[in-house]
């Protein structure tokens, strides 16, 4: 795809969460949800008094490939159909193919103002030669924009978000196109560095995030579940 104005952060920033992904959550990590194959990790960190908790994710999910999950997850005209915390969202540029600049206004959580966000999203396959299947992952990070301009009284957020994903073929048959759904399932790591932007009561956003995390990633991926259940296998 072409370079744009803003490829060499998206590089820079897909190699630190690749990096990232692989470090493990037994030191310092709290495990606050379990449900299923579905684990959710945080990490109490404040900065100049503001809860900037970093959130880890890891979830299994049968019937669908780390394309499929990353796909709905990067495509515009799915969000609002699955995002239930959203007011709106709408694309502001798109940089290339698989880069794109969207706007999004944040339901607003009491007593804090309304936050917005603003970042650059980007969808990537890595092919790791060794394993069968090659990594998906999807990237949301914060950028200025001028159409995406900072008015009171909405608060901008500041976001670093990775969605990666493997995908896993049990018992591959001979004929690839012979894959079953039954066949396939997604490992899906998902990392969610977020900075309200501004003042938030500590323990009315640890309790959001304690809520709404395990809640939005279960009804994302039980989302793409049923839009794919009888589509052919995107892998
Ligand atoms: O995965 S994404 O890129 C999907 C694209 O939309 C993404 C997910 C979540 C957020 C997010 C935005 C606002 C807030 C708070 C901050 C003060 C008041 C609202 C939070 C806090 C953590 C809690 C939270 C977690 C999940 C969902 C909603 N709320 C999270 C941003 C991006």
């Amino acid at each position: 795809n072409g370079k744009h104005r803003l490829t060499d952060d998206v590089e820079r920033i897909v190699q630190e969460h690749l990096q990232y992904v692989r470090e493990d959550v037994s030191n310092g990590w709290d495990l606050i949800h379990q449900d299923g194959e579905m684990k959710v990790y945080r990490r109490e960190v404040e900065e100049n008094g503001i809860v900037v908790d970093p959130l880890k994710c890891f979830h299994t999910i049968k019937g669908v490939t780390g394309h499929e999950i990353c796909r709905y997850f990067w495509e515009f005209q799915y969000r609002m159909e699955w995002e239930t915390t959203l007011d709106s969202t709408k694309i502001i540029e798109a940089l290339d193919p698989d880069t794109v600049i969207f706007f999004q206004l944040h339901k607003r959580v009491w007593p804090a103002a309304q936050r917005d966000s603003c970042f650059w999203s980007h969808i990537r396959c890595i092919s790791n030669s060794d394993e069968d299947q090659p990594t998906w992952l999807v990237v949301n990070y914060t950028t200025p924009h001028p159409l995406a301009p900072i008015k009171s009284p909405q608060v901008r957020l500041v976001a670093n978000v990775a969605l990666i994903c493997e995908t896993i073929i049990s018992e591959p048959p001979l004929n690839p196109k012979d894959i079953k759904r039954e066949n396939i399932q997604c490992k899906l790591t998902y990392v969610a560095f977020v900075n309200p932007g501004g003042w938030v009561p500590s323990a009315a956003l640890r309790g959001v995030a304690k809520r709404e995390y395990p809640r939005f990633l279960k009804r994302f991926t039980s989302y793409v579940v049923e839009q794919t259940r009888n589509k052919p296998i995107l892998f």
